[in-house]
């Protein structure tokens, strides 16, 4: 039994999500998703923000086979702080079809990050989403970003679209290929080719280092789960078409902090094909990006 109580208002992942009516291509990645817990077997950290209900490897071993994907890239959860623990342990019962991003602090030592390295580890999370972590300074994760670099990984960015033009000069300097976490999470209610998205378009088309993670409509949407979440797509659009070899896709199961309604991860996968209009397109997004970043 685990000791912890997830949050009063959690939304536990869907117990049965629909057959998706697109069929994925052979080999495609789920480029973004995580494990928690279970808490018995790994629990989680004091630092963290929300207490979450128990969503192990095998779960999303299942959820992979459904769905239809050959592969996932296990991001660290925050409710795991810089413990990777559950995310090793889900990488090494992976057969290598799971690589994974890390939350690691400055005192890492060269041996844990190896031994991330060695357990399929690629990349390290920058977290800059206030409800979710007690931020570290710019100059530790300059730091960080730096000997990580030796390892060739890279820094995938978490951030809310409003605090994009203070945080992008630090984010041009870092010095690894850059992934944001869920296109910058716009505001959809603004125009597609308003101000603040032009902003990420730009920081996109400026820095050819930098990629995108077209995911998690579920989050972005106002519009919600009945409306097919119609209001993200041409935001996803915009960033495939654009930057078609510089883009992921990820269901983000199990969906963390979700307060309105929880997915229905076919429907996340029926979303591909509207984001991504050709199968060319497709190929990119969840095969050839996703490989060579994280297999090659
Ligand atoms: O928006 C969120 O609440 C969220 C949280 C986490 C995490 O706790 O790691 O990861 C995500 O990709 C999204």
């Amino acid at each position: 039994m685990s000791n912890f109580v997830k949050d009063a208002d959690w939304l536990d992942w869907h117990p049965s999500p629909s057959k998706p009516n697109y069929t994925l291509p052979a080999g495609a990645v789920d480029a973004h998703c995580h494990v928690f817990g279970p808490g018995a077997q790994f629990p989680f950290a004091p630092e963290r923000k929300y207490t979450p209900c128990d969503a192990s490897k095998d779960q999303l071993w299942a959820l992979r086979d459904y769905l239809g994907f050959s592969r996932n890239v296990i991001v660290q959860a925050t409710c795991h702080g810089a413990d990777n623990r559950a995310l090793v342990d889900a990488l090494n019962h992976s057969s290598g079809m799971a690589r994974g991003v890390a939350t690691v602090k400055e005192s890492v030592s060269d041996a844990e990050l190896e031994a991330l390295h060695q357990a399929g580890v690629r990349g390290v999370r920058f977290n800059f989403v206030k409800r979710l972590v007690d931020a570290l300074p710019f100059d530790a994760l300059t730091r960080i970003a730096d000997r990580i670099k030796e390892l060739n990984w890279h820094i995938v960015i978490y951030f809310e679209g409003q605090e994009l033009p203070e945080l992008y000069d630090f984010f041009t300097s870092l010095p690894t290929t850059v992934v944001v976490d869920h296109m910058g999470r716009p505001d959809v209610s603004k125009p597609v080719d308003g101000p603040e998205f032009k902003l990420f378009l730009q920081l996109m088309r400026d820095n050819e280092h930098f990629w995108s993670k077209v995911s998690c409509p579920e989050r972005i949407s106002l519009a919600g789960p009945t409306q097919h979440y119609q209001d993200v797509i041409p935001f996803a659009r915009t960033v495939v078409e654009q930057f078609p070899d510089r883009v992921l896709w990820g269901t983000d199961w199990p969906h963390p902090n979700m307060k309105t309604h929880m997915p229905d991860d076919g429907q996340l996968v029926d979303m591909i094909p509207l984001f991504a209009p050709t199968v060319e397109l497709q190929r990119k997004l969840l095969i050839d990006n996703p490989m060579r970043l994280y297999w090659s």
